[in-house]
């Protein structure tokens, strides 16, 4: 593999490719804190013990919290999130991206950050509702966060694409409930091919860990250059 010069420093503006976006300063507090208590309700279903007559009064409070909610979206399908980062680091992500969105519940609390030695790192806890097999994570979900670790290392070095390709190895069992540690960076570039690495590691050891080629998406007005 041939590596072309050095990544762009310069971050892409999701406004430059017709994107909405909106700070991450700007959500307020009480729909973060909503979604945090949504996150917790998911897991409290999917293992609660409780009787009939308390099952039913949930879904009559959850039905009534839900007919509150529904009404035109908050902001439209595609809007982009800005997060500002340690040391001002300006960084992007889909809203409701189903593995790191902010707003979206179905997603665990991810959040990746500059890693000292290069790349990203982030800290994951996973609950019961990302079971697989029993007792650990699903494969499909692992594979999920690698993807997401994997396109946010290319978004971070300024190269943000799609995944063209994906390979994932299951090293060892991931367990629930306990600390993750995630790790990812660009080990080069290609043309518009940009060449990712990441890890999943438990208690130092790799569980899982992938590569991706992520294919660079074009600024308007530079396709085919
Ligand atoms: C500003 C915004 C900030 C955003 C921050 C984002 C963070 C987000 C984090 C999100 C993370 C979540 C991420 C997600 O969930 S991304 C969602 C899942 N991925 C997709 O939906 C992608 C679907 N595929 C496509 O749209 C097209 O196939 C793409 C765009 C990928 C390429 O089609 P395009 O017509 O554009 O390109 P090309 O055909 O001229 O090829 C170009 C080069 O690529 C090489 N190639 C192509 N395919 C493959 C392959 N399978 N393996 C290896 N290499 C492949 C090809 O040989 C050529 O190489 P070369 O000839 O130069 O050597």
């Amino acid at each position: 593999m041939t590596v072309d010069a050095k990544p762009v420093a310069e971050l892409p503006d999701p406004r430059d490719y017709g994107l909405a976006v909106v700070g991450e300063e700007e959500l307020p507090a009480e729909l973060t804190s909503l979604v945090a208590e949504v996150r917790s309700l998911v897991d409290a279903v999917a293992h609660t013990r409780a009787g009939d007559e308390e099952l039913s009064a949930a879904r009559a409070s959850v039905a009534e919290a839900a007919a509150r909610l529904r009404g035109g979206p908050r902001h439209e399908i595609g809007t982009m999130v800005r997060h500002i980062r340690d040391g001002g680091r300006v960084e992007y992500g889909t809203l409701t991206n189903l593995v790191a969105g902010p707003t979206n519940a179905a997603a665990p609390p991810l959040r990746l950050d500059t890693a000292p030695e290069g790349g990203l790192r982030a800290q994951v806890r996973l609950n019961g509702t990302y079971q697989g097999p029993p007792g650990l994570v699903h494969g499909g979900w692992l594979a999920a966060l690698l993807d997401q670790a994997l396109g946010a290392a290319a978004g971070a070095e300024g190269m943000p694409g799609l995944t063209a390709h994906l390979d994932v190895d299951y090293r060892r069992p991931t367990p629930l409930n306990t600390p993750l540690e995630i790790t990812s960076r660009v080990t080069g570039t290609e043309r518009r091919k940009v060449f990712v690495a990441a890890e999943i590691r438990h208690g130092g050891e790799v569980t899982a860990e992938g590569t991706a080629v992520m294919v660079r998406i074009d600024l308007p007005g530079e396709e085919g250059a």
